[in-house]
């Protein structure tokens, strides 16, 4: 076996336990071969990663992203979805050439990595470029073609379902199964119900998972509610889009027999609170959720509507708004909020990780404790959910490669990918102004 140990630090346990251990990586198959004190002297290790001072931990899932949407941070700001969308957005990505979405891609993927994030689920334009980037990054995604219908008509719609298709199919299993692929419609909304119908006919015949944006803001379930006289995930529901595979982005504005569903199905919900804040979308009931069992996972979204992709930030938030929503400082507690971020993530998305146990796979993030802004240490679990920042992490870990060693990330060029991201970026807006 080729070893890669990580040595002297404290190792989170899903249970967020905490216990001094050695982490053993079988860089071969890419998992955890052994946990435990003092164990790295009876393996001839090829590598170590020295983790004295450090909190070995899952590496984090963002499991609702649009990366290359990092080209976009900051260009359109204080503005409700529906007209940050039309107005901004929409308009900009219509100009996207592939080689954006590659740059783009590239710079959060960089992010992602230095901040401890070794698994994401993404949905935008261009997937190959998408999914050659991750490949040299070396990072775990879920990928998918997002689709639009509304405003096209019937030949540009069933284009785009059919490159939702072949994506899917071209990308499932590759960069040696670090990409698996899922159908993505974006919204209920802005996408017709015939086109709707097919995605779900589409991802049920290829066995993948259907991802979509749902019940996120009051001018979008409003609408809904209104013409159909059924709450959105009814709507849904009937199509045969909550199902145990599939995921949905936001869940702001659910009702108690939508929570219901949700936990019935086993259909995860990923809750994007810096988004929902910065868009004014509203206060996801995440504890009422988690109580009735539905799976909850943590995203940033987009870098357009966050501004980052530090998931430290996302699930500080997570625990902050869950507590100011639920009008109870006990609600969402740090424990949960880390669950979320990590397993709660892998499994809503439906890819392995999120927690560190034997035979499990070797995703890790390496936090650095030895901070200013973490002394003293009364509760490392604390730690994480309420002050740990992205920047704190050392090392990074996907599928036993190191991806980040001593904040250096080996697996891309990081000034190149900075320099190329801002130049197409200022090219990009030219072109949409
Ligand atoms: C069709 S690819 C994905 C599409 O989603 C847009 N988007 C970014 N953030 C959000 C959000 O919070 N709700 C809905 N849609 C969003 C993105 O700009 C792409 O067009
Ligand atoms: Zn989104």
């Amino acid at each position: 076996m080729n070893a890669l140990c990580i040595i002297g630090g404290r190792v989170l346990r899903p249970d967020c336990s905490v216990e001094n251990a050695d982490v053993v990586i079988d860089t071969d198959t890419g998992r955890i071969h052994d946990i435990g004190e003092d164990i790295a002297a009876d393996y001839d290790a090829a590598e170590t990663l020295d983790a004295d001072g450090c909190l070995v931990m899952p590496g984090l899932v963002n499991a609702h992203t649009h990366v290359a949407m990092t080209l976009l941070r900051g260009y359109a700001d204080d503005k409700p979805l529906d007209s940050w969308l039309r107005e901004d957005i929409w308009p900009a990505e219509a100009e996207l050439e592939p080689e954006d979405v590659r740059a783009g891609t590239e710079l959060g993927l960089i992010e992602m990595i230095r901040s401890g994030t070794t698994t994401f689920a993404d949905m935008y334009f261009e997937v190959p470029e998408i999914a050659a980037a991750v490949e040299a990054s070396g990072m775990r995604a879920r990928l998918g073609h997002g689709i639009v219908t509304v405003a096209k008509d019937d030949a540009e719609a069933a284009t785009d379902i059919e490159e939702g298709l072949r994506v899917a199919r071209e990308f499932d299993g590759a960069a040696d199964g670090r990409i698996h692929t899922a159908f993505m419609p974006h919204s209920l909304t802005t996408v017709d119900e015939k086109f709707l119908r097919e995605s779900v006919a589409t991802a049920r015949e290829n066995e993948i998972p259907l991802h979509f944006h749902a019940n996120e803001t009051t001018d979008e379930v409003d609408p809904i509610v209104e013409e159909r006289d059924q709450r959105p995930l009814a709507y849904a529901d009937e199509l045969g889009m909550v199902s145990e595979e599939d995921f949905l982005a936001h869940g702001v504005h659910v009702d108690a027999a939508e929570i219901e569903l949700l936990a019935e199905r086993g259909t995860g919900v990923i809750h994007c609170p810096a988004s929902n804040m910065k868009l004014a979308s509203g206060i996801a009931p995440v504890q009422q959720m988690l109580d009735a069992g539905v799976t909850v996972g943590i995203g940033t979204d987009g870098a357009a509507s966050n501004n980052d992709l530090d998931m430290f930030d996302e699930l500080r938030d997570a625990a902050m708004l869950g507590k100011l929503g639920a009008d109870d400082a006990s609600a969402v507690p740090a424990e949960a909020a880390i669950t979320a971020a990590t397993a709660g993530s892998a499994d809503a998305i439906g890819l392995p990780g999120g927690r560190i146990e034997e035979g499990g796979v070797a995703d890790i993030a390496v936090v650095d404790l030895d901070a200013p802004h973490l002394a003293p240490a009364h509760d490392v679990v604390s730690h994480l959910a309420y002050a740990v920042r992205g920047s704190d992490v050392r090392h990074t870990i996907c599928d036993g490669q190191i991806l980040m060693r001593d904040r250096e990330v080996l697996t891309l060029d990081e000034e190149e990918v900075v320099e190329t991201a801002c130049e197409r970026a200022m090219a990009l807006v030219e072109r949409a102004e």
